[in-house]
C-alpha cells in the first residue's frame, strides 16, 4: 500500500503547533501533529500550568491548564493526526517531498513541514548553592504542578523575573506568608505586574542571595540569607517551601541532529515574512523562529500560525486561493486520532 502523504507535517505541540494545527485543519488540509511529551501545551503545560497568563486576546485571565484545555477543544474540531509521545529525530528533503523520522522508527512523509518546536528541550536553571539539589521533592521546588500544595505554607520564591514575581503574587493570596528573595531591587517584569507586586502583602528580600539551604528538625527550611555586596550582612528566614524560579534553558540537539538545516538566527530559526526558512516548504513558527521584531510570545505565535499554514498551501496547492474568513468556510465532522 502506497505511504499516505500529509499536506503538511506540524512538528511540536506546544499552544502555537496546537493552533497551526486546527488553522490547517480549518484550511481542510491533510495535517499531522508530533509531539515529544505525553501531552500537548508545550511550555504552558510542563513549565507554568497554575499561573495566570493575561496577554492572550480574548482572555482577559486565563489560567495555563485552562488555556491550553481550550487550545485542545478547538483542534477536536477537524481531522487531525495528532502522535504524542514522538519527537521528530530527523528531517530529510529529497524533491518537493519531506520525510519525517520518529524516535518510534516511523517515516512520515509531507509536501510541506511547519516547525513549532519552540527553543527545544527545557530544564530550570539551578539554584548554585551547595546541598540545595539534595532537598528537592523536600521543601525545595523548581515546579508548581498545584498551587494548592501551597495552602497556608510559609514560602520563599527566589527569582526576579516576570514568572517570580506573578508567582509571589499568586501564592500571597493561598499561602499563610510569602516572601520574594531576589539580588536586585528592581524586578524583571511587565510594569502591571510589578505595582501588583508592590500593591501585595508580599515580602521583598532584596538586593539579596541566598547563601544556605538547611533543613531544620521540624522539617521546615532555614535560609541564610545575605546582602549582595556584603556577605556580612547576613539574617535567616524559616520557610516551609522554597520555590527556584531562575528562569529555564533550553538545549536544541535532537534538532541540530536533523538532515535539513535551516538558516539560523542565534539559537532559533531564521524565517521570512511568510515564515519560511531558506529551505523550500519549510516554516517555522512560535518561539522556535525568528525575525526583526520578534517576541516570544503565545499571541505572536499565534498569528504567525495562519501565515505559515496559508503560505505553506501557496507551495502545494498554488491555485486554491483563500484563505476566506472562518465563518465562510465548511466545517466538518471531527476525526481525532492519538496515539
Ligand atoms: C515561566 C514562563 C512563563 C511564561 N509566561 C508567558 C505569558 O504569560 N504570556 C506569553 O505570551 N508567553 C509566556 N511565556 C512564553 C510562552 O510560554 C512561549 O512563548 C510559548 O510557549 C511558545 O510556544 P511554542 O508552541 O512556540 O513552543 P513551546 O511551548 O516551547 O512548545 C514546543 C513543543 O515542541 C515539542 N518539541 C520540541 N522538539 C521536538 C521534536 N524534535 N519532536 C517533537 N516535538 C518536539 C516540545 O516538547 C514542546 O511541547 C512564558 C514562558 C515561561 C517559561
Amino acid at each position: 500500500m502506497a505511504q499516505e502523504i500529509y499536506d503538511i507535517a506540524i512538528i511540536g505541540g506546544g499552544p502555537v503547533g496546537m493552533f497551526a494545527a486546527f488553522y490547517a485543519g480549518l484550511r481542510d488540509t491533510k495535517v499531522i501533529l508530533l509531539e515529544s511529551l505525553a501531552t500537548l501545551g508545550g511550555q504552558v503545560t510542563s513549565l507554568y500550568p497554575e499561573k495566570t497568563i493575561l496577554d492572550v486576546a480574548g482572555f482577559s485571565a486565563t489560567k495555563g491548564t485552562d488555556f491550553i484545555a481550550a487550545l485542545s477543544q478547538q483542534l477536536q474540531r477537524f481531522p487531525v493526526d495528532i502522535r504524542t509521545q514522538t519527537t521528530v529525530v530527523n528531517l530529510e528533503k529529497s524533491g518537493n517531498l519531506f520525510t519525517v523520522t520518529t524516535n518510534n522508527g516511523t517515516f512520515i512523509q509531507a509536501k510541506t513541514v511547519i516547525v513549532a518546536t519552540g527553543k527545544g528541550a527545557f530544564e530550570p536553571r539551578k539554584i548554585q548553592v551547595a546541598g540545595v539539589d539534595n532537598l528537592v521533592g523536600q521543601g525545595v521546588h523548581y515546579f508548581i504542578k498545584n498551587k494548592h500544595d501551597f495552602d497556608n505554607h510559609h514560602i520563599a520564591i527566589a527569582g526576579g523575573g516576570d514568572s517570580a514575581v506573578d508567582m509571589a503574587t499568586m501564592l500571597s493570596h493561598i499561602a499563610a506568608e510569602t516572601t520574594l528573595i531576589h539580588r536586585r531591587d528592581n524586578f524583571r517584569a511587565m510594569e502591571q505586574s510589578v505595582k501588583t507586586l508592590m500593591a501585595s502583602k508580599v515580602i521583598r528580600e532584596t538586593p539579596k542571595k541566598i547563601l544556605s539551604v538547611s533543613k531544620q528538625p521540624d522539617g521546615r527550611l532555614k535560609l541564610r540569607l545575605a546582602h549582595v555586596k556584603d556577605n556580612q550582612q547576613v539574617n535567616d528566614i524559616i520557610v516551609d517551601d522554597l520555590i527556584i524560579n531562575y528562569g529555564f534553558i533550553s538545549e536544541n540537539k535532537t534538532i541540530q541532529a536533523w538532515a535539513v538545516q535551516p538558516k539560523l538566527a542565534g539559537q532559533v530559526f531564521a524565517v521570512n515574512q511568510t515564515l519560511e526558512t531558506n529551505v523550500p516548504g519549510l516554516f517555522v513558527i512560535g518561539d522556535a523562529s525568528h525575525y526583526i521584531g520578534k517576541a516570544d510570545l503565545i499571541a505572536i505565535g499565534l498569528g504567525e500560525a495562519p501565515s505559515a499554514v496559508n503560505a505553506a498551501i501557496r507551495c502545494f496547492d498554488p491555485n486554491r486561493g483563500g484563505p476566506g474568513h472562518s465563518s465562510s468556510m465548511v466545517l466538518k465532522d471531527t476525526i481525532v486520532r492519538n496515539d
